[in-house]
């Protein structure tokens, strides 16, 4: 059967809550974040992403994109200088691992364990602290639900379409009860029916789920749809097109 007809479901995960990290969500400021290769400077942004915001960054091939999500991440390339901070919640995350940052990825690539049922997959990721082989198997099943799958978890993911396997790797990533989301490309793979439906469902999540969301891209069309400002890796808006410029 065709993906783009299993409309997701809207129930959500009962064991993933929105207070796995207590605090106030202010949302992800990049303040005065620079990094520099050599005497290049590629990313220079200065700017606050409130919960349940898409700011998307855009850019061609080679203009700084990667190198902005790994140092969010916590994972720079030891190529880079920077300064400024990134802080989430209000909490400086200057030296603290990608582990302990509790940021979500989702990539272009879904990067599902191939020896893992999907079952486990989604399992992998949930929080440690949710104990009791009941609770996690509910959460599972829950989250399979929530992406129109149930009861998926014994498939092998070789055997999944690509939407499939896109809702599932979006799943793992939000079981993880992450502070913020950032997005790279996560749609350049996908035909364009099927990039309609995940766009919807991704960006529908960050909105329920109030994640301050950062989207690198350089197709401009997921940008827009992600409905918020759009930038260049130096901070620039990026302009609207022209008509008939399909833009960068
Ligand atoms: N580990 C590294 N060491 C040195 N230079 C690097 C390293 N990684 C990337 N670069 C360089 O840094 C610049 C920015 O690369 P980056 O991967 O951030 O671009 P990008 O916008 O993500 O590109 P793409 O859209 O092709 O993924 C490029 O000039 C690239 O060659």
């Amino acid at each position: 059967m065709n993906d783009i007809t299993d409309t997701p479901r809207t129930a959500r995960p009962a064991a993933v809550s929105d207070d796995a990290h207590a605090g106030p969500c202010t949302g992800l400021h990049l303040d005065a974040l620079r990094i520099r290769l050599g005497a290049t400077t590629l990313v220079a942004l200065d700017t606050l992403i409130a919960p349940g915001e898409v700011l998307s960054v855009m850019g061609p091939s080679g203009s700084g994109k990667s190198t902005l999500l790994n140092q969010i991440i916590g994972a720079p390339a030891p190529a880079f200088q920077s300064d400024g901070q990134v802080r989430l919640d209000g909490q400086d995350l200057t030296g603290m691992g990608p582990q302990a940052r509790h940021i979500g990825l989702l990539f272009q690539d879904d990067l599902l364990f191939p020896h893992m049922s999907v079952g486990s997959n989604l399992a992998f990721a949930l929080p440690a602290g949710l104990r009791g082989r009941r609770a996690r198997r509910a959460a599972v099943e829950a989250a399979l639900a929530e992406a129109g799958m149930p009861g998926y978890a014994d498939r092998d993911p070789a055997t999944l379409s690509g939407g499939q396997r896109s809702r599932v790797a979006l799943m793992r990533t939000l079981l993880s009860a992450p502070r913020a989301l950032l997005l790279d490309e996560p749609f350049s793979r996908l035909d364009a029916d099927l990039r309609r439906t995940m766009r919807d469902l991704v960006f529908g999540e960050v909105r329920r789920r109030r994640l301050p969301t950062l989207l690198v891209t350089h197709d401009r069309e997921d940008a827009q749809a992600a409905g918020g400002r759009i930038l260049d890796p130096l901070g620039r808006p990026v302009a609207p097109p022209a008509d008939g410029d399909p833009g960068p």
